[in-house]
């Protein structure tokens, strides 16, 4: 079985660096012509998926939007997740989720076992219980050959005030999730299935990220402030593994399958200029 890594690493490879989210806002509804309910977010998710799914490396759903339209809801997202897996993209579902070990057991067969209709490619999870903690979604990803990327230094101004707090060692807790990250991805060729989130906003923070060996998705490009240019002075010599991402950016290109399309291919283009 291929692990994560190996696949990411060969989408991104094919397709290019990019990772665009699907986030179904209400004022993007608008924006595109279309009621702010179920039959609008499938509407919507599914132009995303028809412009996008055969072209970008991944795409990341945010659970969010989907599930405030209920059960409905969810059952978009669980073809949004299936009709983009069938077209070729990765799907990094981001549901940020994270608890005592036995209930994220619970999370891990609804996001990473095949057999669940919501099964993705990878998820994103909080490690504010511990890291330790979200060992189901670990073992279960390794199981099935999916992926986790851990929260470790988000792209919201809020973020700073947990993630660099310093700890009894004398590292912050970013650094602490960095490296426990950082452990398990030892020896992983090409790519280690274990990813962190690190925003494209935060600018040179000083953590060391050059022992992850896996994915570093960066959010908070375009709409959030952030730029391709930004991602070498927070990255340095970690750049090769970055997945950069993009959602309003990109989805307000639309409705127009070919806009979405344009929208993305300059995204891209940006950041292969950066990445390489
Ligand atoms: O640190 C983080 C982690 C996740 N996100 C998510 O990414 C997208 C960003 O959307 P934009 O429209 O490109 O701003 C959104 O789903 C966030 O929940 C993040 O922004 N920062």
């Amino acid at each position: 079985m291929e692990t994560f890594g190996s696949r990411l690493h060969r989408a991104t490879r094919d397709r290019g660096p990019l990772c665009v989210g699907i986030d179904p806002h209400a004022a993007l509804l608008t924006r595109w012509g279309l009621p702010d309910d179920v039959a609008g977010l499938e509407r919507f998710a599914l132009t995303v998926v028809e412009a996008l799914a055969e072209r970008v490396a991944v795409l990341k759903p945010q659970s969010a939007f989907f599930e405030r339209f209920g059960s409905r809801g969810i059952a978009v997202l669980e073809s949004t997740i299936r009709q983009s897996r069938e077209a070729g993209a990765l799907v990094l579902l981001d549901v940020k989720r994270g608890d005592i070990g036995s209930t994220m057991a619970a999370y891990a067969s609804a996001y990473l076992d095949p057999e669940s209709s919501l099964c993705a490619d990878a998820i994103t999870v909080s490690p504010y219980l511990g890291v330790g903690s979200l060992q189901p979604a670990f073992d279960m990803a390794a199981t099935h050959g999916g992926g986790v990327f851990v929260l470790a230094l988000t792209s919201n101004p809020e973020g700073p005030a947990v993630q660099h707090a310093v700890g009894a060692g004398g590292r912050t807790v970013a650094q602490t999730v960095i490296d426990e990250i950082s452990q398990v991805n030892v020896g992983a060729d090409p790519l280690g299935s274990l990813g962190l989130v690190v925003g494209a906003t935060i600018g040179d923070t000083g953590h060391d990220l050059s022992k992850v060996n896996g994915p570093l998705l960066a959010p908070g490009l375009g709409a959030q402030g952030g730029s391709p240019a930004d991602l070498r002075a927070i990255f340095g010599e970690s750049l090769r593994n970055v997945l950069p991402s993009y959602s309003r950016e990109v989805l307000g290109a639309g409705p127009g399958v070919t806009s979405l399309q344009a929208a993305a291919d300059r995204a891209v283009d940006a950041c292969r200029a950066v990445i390489g």
